[in-house]
Protein backbone atom coordinates (compact mmCIF):
# COMPACT_ATOMS: atom_id res chain seq x y z
CA UNK A 1 0.00 0.00 0.00
CA UNK A 2 1.44 3.67 -0.46
CA UNK A 3 2.44 5.87 2.15
CA UNK A 4 0.23 8.59 2.54
CA UNK A 5 1.23 11.91 2.95
CA UNK A 6 -1.01 14.97 4.15
CA UNK A 7 0.30 18.61 4.22
CA UNK A 8 -1.47 21.83 4.79
CA UNK A 9 0.07 25.12 4.73
CA UNK A 10 -1.04 28.72 3.43
CA UNK A 11 1.07 27.89 0.40
CA UNK A 12 -0.06 25.17 -1.18
CA UNK A 13 2.67 26.35 -4.33
CA UNK A 14 5.32 26.13 -2.08
CA UNK A 15 4.86 22.38 -1.90
CA UNK A 16 5.07 21.76 -6.30
CA UNK A 17 8.12 20.45 -6.41
CA UNK A 18 6.99 17.06 -4.72
CA UNK A 19 5.35 16.63 -8.12
CA UNK A 20 8.49 16.88 -9.81
CA UNK A 21 11.46 13.91 -10.10
CA UNK A 22 11.56 11.17 -7.71
CA UNK A 23 8.73 12.15 -5.32
CA UNK A 24 6.65 12.58 -8.83
CA UNK A 25 7.36 9.10 -10.62
CA UNK A 26 6.43 7.73 -6.77
CA UNK A 27 3.00 9.58 -7.00
CA UNK A 28 2.97 8.12 -10.08
CA UNK A 29 3.81 4.70 -9.33
CA UNK A 30 1.26 4.92 -6.23
CA UNK A 31 3.95 4.52 -4.13
CA UNK A 32 3.39 7.89 -2.51
CA UNK A 33 0.02 9.44 -2.42
CA UNK A 34 0.36 13.26 -1.48
CA UNK A 35 -1.79 15.95 -0.96
CA UNK A 36 -1.45 19.61 -0.29
CA UNK A 37 -4.53 21.43 1.56
CA UNK A 38 -4.53 24.78 1.85
CA UNK A 39 -5.37 26.04 5.17
CA UNK A 40 -7.03 29.10 4.07
CA UNK A 41 -9.65 26.60 3.01
CA UNK A 42 -10.80 26.18 6.41
CA UNK A 43 -11.87 29.75 7.13
CA UNK A 44 -15.08 31.51 7.07
CA UNK A 45 -14.45 35.07 6.78
CA UNK A 46 -14.36 37.10 3.91
CA UNK A 47 -10.81 37.70 4.42
CA UNK A 48 -10.03 34.10 5.03
CA UNK A 49 -8.38 34.81 8.20
CA UNK A 50 -5.60 32.52 9.60
CA UNK A 51 -3.33 34.54 12.01
CA UNK A 52 -3.76 37.24 15.16
CA UNK A 53 -1.72 38.90 17.38
CA UNK A 54 -0.29 37.43 20.63
CA UNK A 55 -2.21 37.45 24.04
CA UNK A 56 0.39 38.44 25.94
CA UNK A 57 1.97 41.02 23.86
CA UNK A 58 4.58 40.62 20.94
CA UNK A 59 6.42 40.91 17.97
CA UNK A 60 4.74 38.90 14.78
CA UNK A 61 1.62 37.20 14.92
CA UNK A 62 -0.02 34.21 15.79
CA UNK A 63 -1.71 31.39 13.53
CA UNK A 64 -5.36 31.14 14.95
CA UNK A 65 -6.40 27.31 16.21
CA UNK A 66 -9.73 26.85 14.52
CA UNK A 67 -8.65 26.96 11.07
CA UNK A 68 -5.92 24.37 12.33
CA UNK A 69 -8.26 21.99 13.96
CA UNK A 70 -11.22 21.82 10.89
CA UNK A 71 -8.02 21.35 8.55
CA UNK A 72 -6.87 18.67 10.79
CA UNK A 73 -10.27 17.27 10.78
CA UNK A 74 -10.64 17.30 7.16
CA UNK A 75 -7.41 15.62 6.89
CA UNK A 76 -8.59 12.63 9.56
CA UNK A 77 -11.78 12.36 7.62
CA UNK A 78 -10.38 12.15 4.02
CA UNK A 79 -11.03 9.03 2.38
CA UNK A 80 -10.19 7.03 5.52
CA UNK A 81 -13.00 4.74 6.49
CA UNK A 82 -11.11 2.84 8.82
CA UNK A 83 -10.38 5.46 11.04
CA UNK A 84 -6.48 5.19 10.95
CA UNK A 85 -4.76 8.33 12.51
CA UNK A 86 -2.13 10.12 10.88
CA UNK A 87 1.45 11.17 12.54
CA UNK A 88 1.42 14.37 13.09
CA UNK A 89 4.90 16.18 11.93
CA UNK A 90 5.18 19.87 12.91
CA UNK A 91 8.19 21.72 11.55
CA UNK A 92 9.80 24.27 14.30
CA UNK A 93 13.27 25.63 15.31
CA UNK A 94 12.58 24.36 18.73
CA UNK A 95 11.73 21.01 17.07
CA UNK A 96 13.87 17.91 18.43
CA UNK A 97 16.27 17.45 15.19
CA UNK A 98 15.63 16.13 11.48
CA UNK A 99 18.56 12.72 11.26
CA UNK A 100 18.38 10.20 9.43
CA UNK A 101 17.74 8.12 11.81
CA UNK A 102 14.54 9.76 12.33
CA UNK A 103 13.60 9.71 8.06
CA UNK A 104 13.72 5.90 8.84
CA UNK A 105 11.09 6.09 11.60
CA UNK A 106 9.00 7.70 9.57
CA UNK A 107 9.68 6.04 6.38
CA UNK A 108 7.86 3.37 8.47
CA UNK A 109 5.19 5.05 9.01
CA UNK A 110 1.63 4.24 6.51
CA UNK A 111 0.73 7.72 6.90
CA UNK A 112 2.35 10.77 7.58
CA UNK A 113 0.63 14.33 8.53
CA UNK A 114 2.91 17.65 7.91
CA UNK A 115 1.52 21.30 9.44
CA UNK A 116 3.29 23.66 7.73
CA UNK A 117 3.44 27.18 10.03
CA UNK A 118 4.10 30.66 9.55
CA UNK A 119 4.22 34.06 10.91
CA UNK A 120 5.49 33.34 14.74
CA UNK A 121 3.68 29.70 14.65
CA UNK A 122 0.63 28.01 15.86
CA UNK A 123 -1.43 28.33 18.69
CA UNK A 124 -0.23 25.68 20.91
CA UNK A 125 -3.53 24.59 22.15
CA UNK A 126 -3.63 23.59 18.48
CA UNK A 127 -0.54 20.60 19.70
CA UNK A 128 -2.70 20.19 22.92
CA UNK A 129 -6.10 19.10 20.76
CA UNK A 130 -4.46 17.07 18.24
CA UNK A 131 -2.70 15.17 20.92
CA UNK A 132 -5.85 14.79 23.74
CA UNK A 133 -8.29 15.33 21.39
CA UNK A 134 -7.60 13.42 18.30
CA UNK A 135 -5.69 11.06 19.79
CA UNK A 136 -2.51 12.04 17.44
CA UNK A 137 1.03 11.55 17.97
CA UNK A 138 2.79 14.62 17.36
CA UNK A 139 6.48 15.20 17.01
CA UNK A 140 7.95 18.95 16.55
CA UNK A 141 11.06 18.15 14.23
CA UNK A 142 13.85 21.10 13.00
CA UNK A 143 15.45 20.78 9.78
CA UNK A 144 18.71 22.95 11.81
CA UNK A 145 19.80 25.13 13.81
CA UNK A 146 18.79 28.63 11.71
CA UNK A 147 15.13 30.04 11.70
CA UNK A 148 13.72 29.87 8.38
CA UNK A 149 10.08 31.60 7.62
CA UNK A 150 8.18 28.74 7.87
CA UNK A 151 7.85 25.15 7.91
CA UNK A 152 7.31 24.36 4.03
CA UNK A 153 11.17 24.11 3.12
CA UNK A 154 11.47 21.81 5.65
CA UNK A 155 8.51 19.73 4.47
CA UNK A 156 10.12 19.80 1.25
CA UNK A 157 13.40 18.40 2.72
CA UNK A 158 11.52 15.75 5.00
CA UNK A 159 9.32 14.67 2.16
CA UNK A 160 11.89 13.88 0.34
CA UNK A 161 14.19 12.34 3.06
CA UNK A 162 11.74 10.01 3.92
CA UNK A 163 10.07 9.39 0.72
CA UNK A 164 13.11 8.18 -0.94
CA UNK A 165 13.54 5.27 1.84
CA UNK A 166 10.18 3.99 0.85
CA UNK A 167 10.85 0.43 -1.15
CA UNK A 168 10.68 1.20 -4.78
CA UNK A 169 10.79 4.69 -4.51
CA UNK A 170 14.52 4.55 -5.38
CA UNK A 171 15.36 2.07 -7.92
CA UNK A 172 18.94 0.91 -6.80
CA UNK A 173 18.97 -0.31 -3.54
CA UNK A 174 22.84 -0.06 -3.02
CA UNK A 175 22.45 3.68 -3.56
CA UNK A 176 20.71 3.63 -0.46
CA UNK A 177 23.48 2.16 1.58
CA UNK A 178 26.81 3.86 0.69
CA UNK A 179 25.66 6.99 1.88
CA UNK A 180 26.11 9.84 4.08
CA UNK A 181 24.60 9.27 7.48
CA UNK A 182 24.07 5.81 6.65
CA UNK A 183 26.42 4.53 8.85
CA UNK A 184 27.54 7.84 10.40
CA UNK A 185 30.66 8.29 8.28
CA UNK A 186 30.69 11.08 5.53
CA UNK A 187 30.51 9.60 1.83
CA UNK A 188 34.07 9.64 0.04
CA UNK A 189 35.02 11.63 -2.87
CA UNK A 190 33.66 10.11 -6.37
CA UNK A 191 35.40 10.37 -9.88
CA UNK A 192 33.83 9.84 -13.67
CA UNK A 193 35.37 9.98 -17.08
CA UNK A 194 37.48 11.26 -18.34
CA UNK A 195 40.82 9.57 -16.33
CA UNK A 196 42.55 12.56 -17.07
CA UNK A 197 40.99 15.91 -17.32
CA UNK A 198 42.47 19.53 -16.61
CA UNK A 199 45.78 18.18 -15.69
CA UNK A 200 44.18 16.49 -12.82
CA UNK A 201 43.77 12.51 -12.62
CA UNK A 202 41.77 10.34 -10.63
CA UNK A 203 43.59 8.19 -7.58
CA UNK A 204 45.08 5.40 -9.36
CA UNK A 205 43.79 2.64 -7.09
CA UNK A 206 40.12 3.42 -8.38
CA UNK A 207 41.23 2.23 -11.75
CA UNK A 208 43.13 -0.43 -10.26
CA UNK A 209 40.32 -3.29 -10.75
CA UNK A 210 41.50 -4.20 -6.85
CA UNK A 211 37.85 -4.17 -5.77
CA UNK A 212 39.56 -4.29 -1.72
CA UNK A 213 41.85 -1.97 -2.31
CA UNK A 214 39.49 0.48 -3.64
CA UNK A 215 36.93 -0.64 -0.51
CA UNK A 216 39.67 -0.05 1.47
CA UNK A 217 40.78 3.84 0.09
CA UNK A 218 37.18 4.50 0.12
CA UNK A 219 36.66 3.94 3.66
CA UNK A 220 39.74 5.44 4.57
CA UNK A 221 38.44 8.41 2.72
CA UNK A 222 35.55 8.44 4.28
CA UNK A 223 36.98 8.25 8.01
CA UNK A 224 39.63 10.86 6.96
CA UNK A 225 36.59 13.14 5.78
CA UNK A 226 34.52 12.86 8.70
CA UNK A 227 37.37 13.41 11.18
CA UNK A 228 37.92 16.73 9.28
CA UNK A 229 34.33 18.16 8.42
CA UNK A 230 32.12 16.60 11.24
CA UNK A 231 34.48 15.26 14.02
CA UNK A 232 31.25 15.26 16.58
CA UNK A 233 30.07 11.86 14.28
CA UNK A 234 33.31 10.19 15.30
CA UNK A 235 32.79 7.57 17.97
CA UNK A 236 35.09 4.97 18.63
CA UNK A 237 33.59 2.39 16.36
CA UNK A 238 35.64 4.21 14.03
CA UNK A 239 38.89 4.02 15.02
CA UNK A 240 41.23 4.50 12.47
CA UNK A 241 44.51 2.12 12.16
CA UNK A 242 46.66 5.82 12.55
CA UNK A 243 47.90 6.21 8.94
CA UNK A 244 47.42 9.47 7.50
CA UNK A 245 45.34 10.14 4.98
CA UNK A 246 45.33 12.51 2.30
CA UNK A 247 42.04 14.36 1.56
CA UNK A 248 40.76 16.58 -0.61
CA UNK A 249 38.94 19.72 0.71
C1 LIG B 1 11.15 34.82 14.24
N1 LIG B 1 10.30 33.64 14.30
C2 LIG B 1 10.93 32.64 15.19
C3 LIG B 1 10.13 31.38 15.29
C4 LIG B 1 9.88 30.79 13.89
C5 LIG B 1 9.26 31.83 12.97
C6 LIG B 1 9.13 31.31 11.55
N2 LIG B 1 8.42 30.02 11.49
C7 LIG B 1 7.07 29.90 11.54
C8 LIG B 1 6.75 28.57 11.40
C9 LIG B 1 7.96 27.84 11.26
C10 LIG B 1 8.27 26.49 11.10
C11 LIG B 1 9.60 26.09 11.03
C12 LIG B 1 10.62 27.05 11.14
C13 LIG B 1 12.04 26.62 11.16
N3 LIG B 1 13.03 27.53 11.35
N4 LIG B 1 14.21 26.87 11.39
C14 LIG B 1 14.01 25.56 11.24
N5 LIG B 1 14.98 24.60 11.23
C15 LIG B 1 12.63 25.36 11.09
C16 LIG B 1 12.07 24.07 10.90
N6 LIG B 1 11.68 23.00 10.72
C17 LIG B 1 10.32 28.41 11.27
C18 LIG B 1 8.99 28.80 11.32
C19 LIG B 1 10.11 33.07 12.92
Amino acid sequence: PAMRVDVVTIFPDYLAPLDLSLIGKAREDGLLDVRVHDLRDFTHDRHRTVDDTPYGGGAGMVMKPQPWSEALDHVLAQDNPSGAKPRLVVPGPGGQPFTQALARELAREPWLAFACGRYEGIDERVYDHAREDLGLEVSVVSLGDYVLNGGEVAVLAMVEAVGRLVPGVIGNAESLVEESHEDGLLEYPIYTKPSSWNGREVPPVLLSGNHGAIAEWRHAQRLARTAARRPDLLHASHATDGRDVEISA
